[in-house]
């Protein structure tokens, strides 16, 4: 007979569309149902969950004020009193702008059985999430790049660094979204998929009734509102929870090792140092791995255990304060990093980003080698980067090419053809796109044009 630490405490199956469901606890997450209403007095009906991160759970939920959906960011707890509504309090646009950060619009506090819940409420935007492959996902033009880089340059023109630059914390704003009413959304969606969860021994109170998969807003908005797909794309900045103000302590680095800065790999990988200072300069690395990423939707460094190494090659030196953690980790193959080689990968980089369609795909790789300059204070600032010649021709509210669609899944195409947008001329194409191969081989992905 199988005991309750089997399980954890939980009679569930885990499943990786949802939040664990030990975060569901005193200091934790906070408990909801789909339905309820949130607010004081209540204002925000939950629609369906669109995330989930460390600290928070993210839902849709409709504004019965405004009349309008938006998205809600409850967070746990314990973490509740962080400085993120401070900072997206300070990086709020002014109304002559295109916001760059994702634009809050009210915020709250919300008690449940597992204590204070701040809730940040936000507009709704679709992340890019590189890793799910059966959603709609636009090729990044130039002036999206170019649009991720304003996003930096506004941050810092506020003083402030982000702290946690990857490709999941970049979306693009999605305001037909806004109108539906929650209904439609329900019929346009479907029934949720959600997970019955049962704790042995713990407090009922803690938990919701169910676990919800995440609503597939790229579907959604396929079948709801296909018009999206003509309009050029604005992207957003998401997760302003680890900014800081430059000049104050900052807090412990978060982004993920293969998108951090090398100051701040090498104090966590080779000198279990988790304490690394960073500021604006690490997140203009992390933003030139990222972009990368968001490119050819396949990041530059593969491993943890490697990426220093990597970091070196594609740089084309050894930092003198590296050279001891060297004597432990050699380079593979007894290769030791130079101009010539990085010269060498970057060749085979463009050729690469030449297949995957990038637009000016030389140009791409200078501007990329620019920004990854393992010495911060060789890396330009994002005001240099927008007048980098990459973006020539690109001017300050150029909408820049129509998105395009990639890793079409059935829903999509099927999407597509009901709403006749095959035949809008332009609007898809179908490409061949390199896709890394288990073995690391480039294959080909058919992709609509
Ligand atoms: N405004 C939004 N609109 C739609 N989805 C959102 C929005 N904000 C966040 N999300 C979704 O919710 C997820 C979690 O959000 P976020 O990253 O801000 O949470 P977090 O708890 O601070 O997590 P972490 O620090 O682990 O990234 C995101 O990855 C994204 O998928």
């Amino acid at each position: 007979m199988s005991t309750e630490s089997e399980y954890d405490g939980f009679m569930y199956c885990e499943l990786p569309d949802y939040e664990p469901p030990s975060g569901y606890a005193l200091g934790g997450l906070c408990p909801i149902r789909l339905g309820c209403e949130l607010g004081s007095p209540p204002r925000y009906r939950v629609i369906a969950k669109l995330g989930y991160g460390a600290y928070s759970t993210v839902w849709l939920a409709h504004d019965r004020v405004d009349k309008r959906n938006v998205a809600l960011k409850i967070v746990e707890a314990r973490t509740s009193s962080s400085n993120e509504l401070d900072n997206l309090q300070r990086l709020q646009a002014p109304d002559t702008e295109e916001p760059r950060v994702v634009q809050l619009l009210d915020a709250f506090e919300h008690t449940s059985p597992n204590g204070r819940h701040q809730v940040l409420v936000m507009e709704p935007v679709y992340p890019i999430d590189l890793f799910w492959f059966k959603d709609f996902r636009p090729v990044i033009t130039r002036d999206a790049l170019r649009q991720t880089i304003a996003a930096l340059a506004f941050i810092r023109s506020r003083g402030m660094a982000h702290g946690d630059i990857h490709p999941g914390n970049f979306g693009m704003a999605v305001p037909e979204v806004e109108r539906f009413s929650v209904v439609d959304i329900w019929n346009l969606t479907g029934r949720p998929k959600v997970q019955v969860i049962l704790h042995t021994s713990h407090s009922l109170g803690s938990f919701p009734p169910y676990l919800c998969s995440k609503m597939d807003l790229g579907a959604f908005l396929l079948s709801g509102a296909p018009e999206f797909m003509q309009r050029p794309l604005s992207m957003r900045i998401l997760d302003l929870g680890n900014a800081y103000v430059v000049g104050e302590c900052p807090p412990r680095a978060n982004t993920p090792i293969i998108y951090a800065a090398p100051e701040v790999a090498f104090a966590c990988t080779a000198l279990n140092d988790l304490d690394a200072t960073w500021d604006q300069r690490s997140d203009i690395w992390s933003l030139a791995v990222c972009i990368y990423a968001l490119a050819c939707y396949h990041p530059i460094f593969k491993f943890t255990y490697s990426v220093l190494h990597e970091m070196m090659y594609y740089c084309g030196e050894v930092p003198d304060a590296w050279r001891e953690y060297l004597r432990s980790e050699p380079f593979p193959d007894g290769i030791v990093p130079g101009p010539a080689h990085a010269d060498g990968l970057w060749k085979k980089t463009e050729q690469y980003f030449s297949r995957c369609h990038i637009e000016n795909p030389a140009g791409f790789v200078r501007l990329l080698r620019r920004m990854m300059q393992l010495d911060p204070a060789k890396r330009p600032t994002a005001v240099e980067l927008l007048r980098d010649p990459y973006f020539d021709g690109l001017h300050e509210h150029d909408g820049g090419d129509v998105p395009l669609l990639r890793d079409v899944s059935n829903v999509v195409l099927r999407a597509v053809y009901l709403t006749g947008l095959h035949k809008a001329r332009g609007a898809l194409r179908l490409v061949d796109i390199p896709k890394c191969g288990e073995d690391g081989d480039w294959q080909s992905n058919t992709v609509l044009e």
